[in-house]
């Protein structure tokens, strides 16, 4: 053990615009392709050791599993506590930034000795297994603007970004099941996601994101009804907005929530990716 009793990292949200599915026999290589914002409202995650397992969010015991994936690779038990800005089951990541923060945590804690790539390995196969994302975990190691070119953990995923920062007002009308969407029929979603990729990839900016994120999830088929209201006034009012994948939510560059008339919350872009805290 090292003498460090308590070790806590933060993670940036993650807002998925479009993506593909790419299923292996192998959570290492399985993940998905797309694009997407990281954001500076994140999650705050400590691990104290303990007797038992206990993780908490927002001061209430839940079940996570992707969390006791990356306990159990430390062969560990810890007193595990999420602190999240952002709604839960709501398209930002939550569950890959639980992941990815208590393998950073654990690491340190349980004296790991694991480089960065194999704690988000660790975090990205514990989320994969438990069906909870693709791509969420490697967006947020990375941070920015996240390209996600290749599917898989490090060494097998390859990993490229938008160049630019902005204001981002998100609101969320309530949660789509993850795991649902990502274990059933990909085929349709996964051709729309692989055009917008390959348009994104020709012309790489924030704007055009938002745009192939709009066409793809009407082309996916997972528009629902208030997501769509929201983004068509923030496109009437002039901004630019989209759905996030996978929840009811809705986030706009820039003012475009407040200036279509809605009461969003205000964050930005976050400029890296998940890190420890001292
Ligand atoms: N109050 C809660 N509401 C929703 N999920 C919860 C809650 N408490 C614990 N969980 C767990 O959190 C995880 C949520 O994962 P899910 O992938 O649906 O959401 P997310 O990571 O926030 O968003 P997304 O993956 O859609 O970007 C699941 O493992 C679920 O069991
Ligand atoms: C599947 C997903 C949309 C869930 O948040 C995300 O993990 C992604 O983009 O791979």
């Amino acid at each position: 053990m090292t003498d460090q009793s308590t070790a806590t990292a933060f993670v940036p949200g993650h807002v998925t615009g479009f993506f593909s599915a790419h299923r292996t026999g192998n959570p290492a290589t399985t993940g998905s392709r797309g694009g997407g914002l990281t954001l500076s409202d994140g999650v705050r995650v400590r691990v104290v050791p303990s007797e038992t397992t206990h993780v908490a969010l927002g001061g209430e015991r839940v079940e996570m599993e992707p969390v006791e994936h990356v306990l159990d690779a430390f062969d560990a038990t810890a007193r595990v506590t999420i602190e999240s800005e952002l709604p839960v089951g709501s398209g930002f990541g939550v569950s890959g930034a639980a992941a990815l923060g208590a393998a950073y945590a654990s690491n340190t804690v349980f004296d790991g000795e694991r480089s960065e790539n194999d704690l988000v390995e660790l975090a990205h196969v514990a989320e994969v297994v438990a069906g909870t994302g693709l791509g969420d975990v490697v967006a947020q190691a990375h941070g920015g603007v996240p390209i996600r070119v290749e599917p898989g953990a490090p060494g097998h995923g390859v990993l490229d970004g938008v160049p630019t920062s902005s204001r981002v007002e998100y609101v969320t009308f309530g949660e789509l099941s993850t795991a649902e969407v990502i274990e059933g029929d990909t085929t349709r979603l996964s051709r729309a996601g692989e055009r917008a990729l390959g348009e994104l990839r020709e012309r790489p900016t924030l704007r055009h994101l938002l745009r192939l994120s709009r066409r793809f999830a009407r082309e996916a088929g997972l528009l629902v009804p208030e997501v769509e209201t929201a983004i068509d006034a923030v496109s009437d009012a002039g901004g630019e907005a989209a759905m996030a994948m996978l929840g009811r939510s809705v986030f706009a560059l820039d003012t475009g929530l407040s200036d279509a008339g809605y009461d969003p919350q205000v964050c930005e872009t976050y400029p890296s990716g998940a890190h420890l805290e001292r």
